[in-house]
C-alpha cells in the first residue's frame, strides 16, 4: 500500500512539474541543473555554504536552484539590499511550505506572507516588546539575577563547556521577558520550552526539507517523522500553556511581561472590528519563544570563542568595562558609552552569521532582479553569510562605507573578511560608525521582515557579555590552543553554530 502511494505521488508530482514548465512564464535566472523531482536538494543537504559560494562564482550574484520541486532564487552581494530593503514589499512573502504550517497554520508572524493581518501581528509583538524595553524595570532586575547566577557557576577550577549553562540561562531570560516569571530548571513549563526549541531546530533544518514535498512522510514511523510529530505536539502544548497561564494570572495593574501586554491588547480589542483571536495570540507567543533562544545562545557561544584567540581584544573589552562600568552591575545605559563592546558584538554577528540565509522569502509580485525575470510566488534565499564575508564589502572599513553608500565597490584589497576584527566598525576616533554606513551588515535581516527581536537580542548579548567579562578572563582549555571558530567549519542546521569546546576562566582582581 505504501509503495503504491509513493509511486502514485511520484506520477502526480512529475505531471505537475511538466505542466508548470509548459504553462508558466519562466523564471529567467540561470543556475545549475538538478535531478528530476529532487532538483539540487541532494547537493545542498551536505554542506550548502561552500556549494552556494561556488555557484555564485559560476552564475553571479543571482542564480536559481531547485529544492523540493520549487525554484529557489539565491541572492548574494548588494542585490540582497534590493531584496530586503529597497524593494522590500515585493519580496516580503513566505513560501507556504508544509513545515511552516505546523507552527500555527500560518496565523503568526514568522510563517505568514506579508498581508494586512501579518502587519497587525508584527505591530502587536512590537508593542509588547517596546513596553518591555521601557516599562518593565522588574524584568531587567530578574534577568540580571539570572545572568549573575550563570556567571557565578562559571567559577570553576577545571575546564568546562559554557554552552549548556548559557543556553538554559538565555531560555529562562526569554521566559522572564515574555511571561514575567523566572522558572526553575525542573519546572514543566521550562522543560517543555527547551524541548520545543530543540525539536524545532531539527525540524526546520535543511535535512528535513524533503517533508515539504512529501508531507505524508511526517506521519510514517522513522526518526525525522518521530521528531516532527513530537515537535508539533510540543508546540501546540507550549503555546496553549503560555496563553492559558497568562490569562489565568493576569493583573491589569501589574504587567509582568510581553504576553501580558499582548493579552491587554486582546482585551482592548474585544467587541471591535479588529479582534485578536486566541489562535493568533498563540502563534505570536510561540514565534517569540522559538526565535529567541537558540539564536542568542549560539551567538554568545561564538563570542567567547573569539576571545580565546584574541587576548588583545579581550584586554580592550576588559578596559572599556572597567572604565565605563567598574564593579557595579551593567545596565542598558552603559551601551552608549561602550563603542568597542558594541563593535565586538557587531563583528561577532557578522563573522558567524548565525542565520545564514535569513528565513526564506517569496516574491509577492513579478519582479526583475539584476536583469532577470522572477515570477510572483518564487522562493528567495538571501545569502547573508556570503554577503558578510564578501571581500567586495568587508575587506576594509573604507570598502564597507563606500559600498554601503552605493558607491563603487569592486577594488581588490587584501582579503580579510575571514579575520575577526571589531575595529572595522569603529571610526578613527574609536566611535561606532553610524548605521547608515554599515547597511550591508544584516545579521537580523532588514526591511519589512527584519527580526522582531533585534533589540531584545542585542540588549541580552550586551548584558551577558559585560557581566561575564567584568568577572573573568577567558582562557582556552589548553594554553595556546583556541577552538576552531571558523564559520566555514561550523555546524549547519537552522542556525550556523560552531562545534563544542571547553574553556578555563581566571577570576579578575
Ligand atoms: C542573535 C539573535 C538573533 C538573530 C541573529 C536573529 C536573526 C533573524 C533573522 C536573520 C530573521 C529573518 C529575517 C528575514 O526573514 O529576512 C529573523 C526573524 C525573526 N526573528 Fe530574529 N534573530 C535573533 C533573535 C531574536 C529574538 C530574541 C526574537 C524574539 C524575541 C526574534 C524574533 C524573530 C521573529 C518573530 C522573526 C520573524 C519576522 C518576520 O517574519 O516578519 N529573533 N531573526
Amino acid at each position: 500500500m505504501l509503495t503504491e502511494c509513493f509511486f502514485g505521488f511520484l506520477v502526480i508530482a512529475f505531471t505537475k512539474w511538466i505542466y508548470d514548465r509548459l504553462t508558466q512564464k519562466r523564471c529567467t535566472v540561470p543556475g545549475p541543473y538538478g535531478l528530476p523531482l529532487i532538483g539540487n536538494m541532494h547537493q545542498i543537504i551536505k554542506s550548502p555554504l561552500p556549494l552556494l559560494e561556488k555557484w555564485r562564482k559560476t552564475y553571479g550574484d543571482v542564480y536559481k536552484i531547485n529544492v523540493a520541486m520549487s525554484d529557489v532564487v539565491v541572492v548574494h552581494g548588494e542585490a540582497i539590499y534590493e531584496v530586503l530593503v529597497t524593494k522590500s514589499d515585493d519580496y516580503a512573502g513566505r513560501p507556504p511550505n508544509e513545515r511552516f504550517g505546523i507552527v500555527n497554520d500560518y496565523q503568526d508572524i514568522l510563517t505568514r506572507s506579508a498581508d494586512a493581518q501579518w502587519k497587525d501581528y508584527r505591530k502587536i509583538a512590537h508593542q509588547g516588546l517596546r513596553q518591555y524595553g521601557t516599562g518593565f524595570d522588574r524584568i531587567e532586575q530578574i534577568s540580571m539575577d539570572e545572568i549573575q547566577d550563570c556567571v557565578e557557576r562559571f567559577d570553576r577550577e577545571d575546564p568546562f563547556d559554557p554552552y549548556e549553562d548559557m543556553y538554559l540561562t538565555v531560555a529562562n531570560i526569554a521566559l522572564i521577558v515574555l511571561m514575567g516569571e523566572r522558572f526553575d530548571k525542573n519546572d514543566d513549563m521550562f522543560k517543555l520550552t527547551v524541548k520545543v526549541d530543540r525539536d524545532s531546530l531539527r525540524v526546520f533544518g535543511i535535512n528535513c526539507a524533503y517533508m515539504d514535498i512529501l508531507p505524508w512522510t511526517m506521519n510514517i514511523p522513522h526518526e525525522s517523522g518521530r521528531i516532527f510529530k513530537e515537535a508539533r505536539v510540543g508546540m501546540n502544548t507550549l503555546k496553549e500553556l503560555c496563553v492559558k497561564k497568562t490569562k489565568k494570572t493576569f493583573d491589569g495593574d501589574n504587567l509582568r511581561g510581553v504576553f501580558d501586554a499582548i493579552f491587554k491588547e486582546q482585551e482592548k480589542r474585544k467587541n471591535t472590528d479588529q479582534p485578536l483571536s486566541d489562535t493568533v495570540f498563540k502563534g505570536i507567543s510561540l514565534n517569540l519563544i522559538i526565535a529567541a533562544i537558540v539564536t542568542t545562545s549560539t551567538a554568545l557561544k561564538s563570542m567567547i570563542a573569539y576571545l580565546l584567540d584574541y587576548p588583545d581584544i579581550q584586554e580592550k573589552l576588559h578596559k572599556e568595562i572597567d572604565d565605563a562600568i567598574g564593579e557595579r552591575i551593567p545596565t542598558l545605559e552603559d551601551r552608549k558609552r561602550m563603542p568597542y563592546t558594541e563593535a565586538f558584538i557587531l563583528e561577532s554577528l557578522r563573522f558567524m552569521s548565525h542565520i545564514p540565509f535569513a528565513i526564506p522569502h517569496e516574491t509577492m509580485v513579478d519582479v526583475t532582479l539584476n536583469g532577470y525575470y522572477i515570477p510572483k510566488g518564487t522562493q528567495v534565499w538571501t545569502n547573508l553569510y556570503s554577503l558578510h564575508h564578501d571581500e567586495r564589502y568587508f575587506k576594509s572599513r573604507e570598502a564597507l562605507t563606500r559600498s554601503s553608500m552605493g558607491l563603487h565597490h569592486d577594488e581588490r584589497y587584501f582579503p580579510d573578511p575571514w579575520t575577526f576584527k571589531p575595529d572595522r566598525f569603529l571610526d578613527d576616533a574609536g566611535e561606532l560608525i553610524p548605521t547608515d554606513q554599515r547597511k550591508l551588515l544584516m545579521p537580523f535581516g532588514a526591511g519589512r521582515r527584519v527580526c522582531v527581536g533585534e533589540q531584545m537580542a542585542r540588549v541580552r548579548i550586551f548584558l551577558f557579555m559585560t557581566t561575564m567579562l567584568q568577572r573573568y578572563e577567558f582562557l582556552p582549555e589548553k594554553p595556546g590552543c583556541p577552538p576552531n571558530y571558523d564559520p566555514r567549519d561550523g555546524v549547519m542546521g537552522t542556525v550556523l553554530k560552531m562545534k563544542d569546546y571547553k574553556i578555563r576562566v581566571k577570576k579578575r582582581d
